[in-house]
C-alpha cells in the first residue's frame, strides 16, 4: 500500500508533484485538449488549499516528435482550471528552477519545464541509478516530499517517476489513489471477464492478450481495429492489399505470427471480426469474412455489423469488461459505427473499465458514457488489468532507500 494525501502534513510542505499531462498538440504548438489536466484539478487544488508549496513535474510528447514541446501553455490552462494563479519556469532542475521552488510561499504552485527537455529523463533505470540522475540529484534538495499523481505514466521507470520516491517521502495523489483502487483488484472483479482489445498498438495488445489468457484472468478476448484485422491475417484471411500494407508500414508484420501462435494456444477463448467495412464508391460498405479479399483491395476500416452481434453476445453474459483502443477508424464518420455500438454495449456490463488516450477522446467524441471506471492510462491501465506491477507505483510502495542529496 502506498501513503497517500491523508498521510501527508501538507502545510508549508514544498512537495514535487509528478502528473501526467501528456496530450494532444495543435499546429500552433499549444494545448488542444485539457482532458489530462482536469484529471489532477482536485489533488493540486487540495494541495494548495492545504498551504502546500507545488513544484509540478510533468513530460509532453517523446523527443523528436511533433507533440515535444514546453509546459507553457499546460500551466496556462491550469491556472484557468484551478482558478489560481500558477506560476512557469523554463527550467526543470537548474538553477533557475531550484530558486523558483525556493521562493514559493504556502498555497503558491510553479510548473517545471518539460521533464524530457533533459535526455535522462527519456531513459528507463532501476530506483537507485534514478536516483542519480541528473533531474533527482538537481532538484530533490529543494524538495521535502514528492507526490505522484501520473498514474498514465506509471508503467515507466523514468527518473521523474522512480528516482524522487528514492530519496524522498513518497506519496500517491488523489488520481493515482483512484486508479490504483479501482485497477488494483482486477482478479476481484466479476466474472466471466472479457477484454476488448482495438486501436493500432498492435505488439502491446498482443502481450495483454498473451498474459491475461495465460494467467486465466480472460475468458474471452474480443479483437477489432488494427488488432483485429492482424488477428484476421494470421487466421488466414486475405485481407487485401490496403490493409496489409498498412501493418507491413506500421512494423506489425512479425505480430502476425505472434497472433497466429496465440490462436494456436488459446484460439477457442479469441474472437476475431466476422466482417469488416470497407470505403466503396464513398460509403461505408461490409464484407464477410467468407468473401474477403474486397473486390478493389480496400482497406478493411472498422468491424461490420455481424461482428457487432457476435461481440455484443459475449458482451451480455460478461460480469467485466475491459476495452482498450477503437474499434475501427472512428475518426472518420463511415467508420465510428463500430466503436460506438460496442462501447456502448460495454456499458450495460456489470463493471465496464475504459483505458486509453485515443479512445477516451472517441467516446468523448461519440457521447458514449457509463462506464465504471474510465481510466487516465493507456500503457498504463493495460499493464494493471493484466496484474503486472507498475515501476512508478513499486518504488512509492517501497519507499526511500537511499539520502536525500545535499542542496550545495
Ligand atoms: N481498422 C483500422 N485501420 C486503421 N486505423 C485504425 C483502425 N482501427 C482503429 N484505428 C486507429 O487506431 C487509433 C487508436 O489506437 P491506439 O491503440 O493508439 O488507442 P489508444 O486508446 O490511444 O491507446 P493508448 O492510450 O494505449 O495509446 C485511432 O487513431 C484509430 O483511427
Ligand atoms: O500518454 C501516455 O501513455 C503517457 O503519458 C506515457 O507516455 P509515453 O508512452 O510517451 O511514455
Amino acid at each position: 500500500m502506498t501513503d497517500t494525501l491523508d498521510d501527508l502534513d501538507v502545510e508549508g510542505t514544498t512537495v514535487g508533484v509528478r502528473i501526467d499531462v501528456n496530450s494532444p498538440i495543435g499546429d500552433d504548438g499549444m494545448l488542444a485538449d485539457d482532458a489530462r489536466l482536469r484529471a489532477h484539478v482536485d489533488t493540486l487544488s487540495e494541495l494548495i488549499e492545504r498551504g502546500g508549496r507545488v513544484a509540478v513535474l510533468a513530460h509532453q510528447g517523446r523527443p523528436g516528435g511533433d507533440e515535444f514541446v514546453s509546459l507553457e501553455s499546460h500551466a496556462e490552462r491550469l491556472s484557468k482550471l484551478l482558478d489560481h494563479p500558477i506560476d512557469y519556469v523554463d527550467a526543470t532542475f537548474s538553477h533557475a528552477a531550484r530558486e523558483a521552488v525556493t521562493a514559493l510561499e504556502n498555497g503558491d504552485c510553479v510548473v517545471l519545464e518539460n521533464t524530457r527537455f533533459y535526455s535522462e529523463e527519456y531513459m528507463e533505470f532501476e530506483p537507485e541509478r534514478a536516483a542519480q540522475t541528473h533531474l533527482v540529484t538537481g532538484l530533490a534538495p529543494v524538495l521535502d516530499a514528492y507526490v505522484n499523481d501520473a498514474f498514465a505514466a506509471a508503467h515507466r521507470s523514468q527518473p521523474s517517476l522512480v528516482g524522487f520516491p528514492t530519496v524522498l517521502p513518497g506519496y500517491a495523489g488523489r488520481v493515482m489513489e483512484s486508479e490504483l483502487d479501482t485497477l488494483g483488484s482486477i482478479e476481484e472483479t466479476p466474472e466471466p471477464r472479457v477484454y476488448v482489445l482495438g486501436g493500432a498498438k498492435v505488439s502491446d495488445s498482443i502481450d495483454v492478450a498473451w498474459s491475461v489468457l495465460e494467467k486465466g484472468l480472460a475468458d474471452h478476448v474480443l479483437t477489432a481495429g488494427v488488432v483485429g484485422n492482424v488477428f484476421l491475417i494470421a487466421d488466414g484471411v486475405d485481407l487485401g492489399d490496403a490493409s496489409s500494407d498498412f501493418i507491413y508500414d506500421q512494423g506489425y508484420w512479425d505480430e502476425i505470427d505472434r497472433a497466429a501462435d496465440l490462436l494456436d494456444a488459446y484460439g477457442e477463448r479469441v474472437a476475431l471480426p466476422r466482417d469488416v467495412a470497407v470505403e466503396r464508391d464513398g460509403q461505408r460498405h461490409e464484407i464477410g469474412v467468407n468473401a474477403l479479399p474486397p473486390q478493389d483491395a480496400e482497406a478493411a476500416m472498422d468491424i461490420g455489423s455481424s461482428t457487432l452481434s457476435y461481440y455484443q453476445r459475449l458482451l451480455e453474459d460478461a460480469g467485466t469488461v475491459i476495452l482498450n483502443g477503437p474499434a475501427g477508424v472512428f475518426e472518420d464518420e463511415a467508420f465510428e459505427k463500430g466503436t460506438r455500438r460496442l462501447y456502448n454495449a460495454a456499458t450495460d456490463v456489470e463493471m465496464s473499465i475504459v483505458g486509453g488516450g485515443d479512445t477516451a477522446s472517441a467516446l468523448r467524441q461519440l457521447g458514449v458514457e457509463g462506464f465504471s471506471h474510465v481510466s487516465t492510462g493507456g500503457g498504463a491501465a493495460l499493464r494493471m488489468l493484466t496484474a503486472e506491477p507498475l515501476p512508478a507505483v513499486t518504488a512509492l510502495e517501497n519507499g526511500p532507500t537511499q539520502q536525500q542529496p545535499a542542496d550545495d
